[in-house]
């Protein structure tokens, strides 16, 4: 191949070798505090997936975000021990929690779509974050009634209700340390 064709290849190609590792780091520090879980009488367990998730969006943006949470599902799917409380395999992706994992790449995307324009409109990144968050809640409970059988009542119960306090607390830590280590990583846009 020819300096001049590798040249436009490579400024064709959508992710740096910086940007993939960088995803690769993240899917690292996802799975990582997957293990921060305390396990909750109804079957869901508390966990620190959604800040390591919040965490990502805002740092890396919403591509790469998804590319890191992706890449952390594929290796849960294929039985790596990744996803909560040391776990993996398929058929975790069909059981009760399995619409909170499914609905992670699209929670990331949403948010970090919300900090590439947060100057668009006041609250435009705050809007991100909530409506990221409620997308992973509603497809968890959404499956979740599904897969257990159960009233969406119940569903709320155990996939809503336990956790809306420390899912506050948990996206403004992500929020304020993304924002200021997006700021501080070289290649990341402040
Ligand atoms: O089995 C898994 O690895 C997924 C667990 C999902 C737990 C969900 S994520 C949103 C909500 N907040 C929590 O702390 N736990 C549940």
């Amino acid at each position: 191949m020819s300096q001049t064709t590798q040249a436009a290849s490579a400024s064709k190609s959508r992710f740096s070798v910086r940007d993939i590792c960088y995803a690769g780091l993240f899917a690292a520090v996802i799975a990582v505090m997957a293990q921060i879980s305390i396990p909750m009488p109804l079957g869901v367990p508390m966990t620190m997936q959604t800040f390591a998730i919040t965490l990502a969006a805002v740092v890396l943006g919403s591509k790469l975000s998804a590319i890191a949470t992706l890449v952390y599902l594929a290796l849960g799917a294929v039985g790596v021990p990744v996803l909560a409380n040391f776990s993996g395999g398929f058929d975790k992706f069909v059981g009760p929690t399995g619409g909170f994992l499914i609905s992670f790449p699209l929670m990331a995307y949403i948010i970090g779509l919300g900090v590439e324009h947060r100057n668009a409109f006041k609250g435009a990144f705050v809007t991100a974050v909530v409506v990221g968050t409620l997308v992973n809640y509603v497809v968890g409970v959404a499956l979740f009634v599904v897969v257990a059988h159960s009233t969406i009542a119940v569903g709320i119960s155990a996939c809503v209700l336990p956790f809306i306090p420390t899912a506050i607390i948990k996206a403004v830590l992500a929020c304020a340390i993304g924002l200021n280590l997006r700021k501080r990583i070289p290649g990341l846009k402040a």
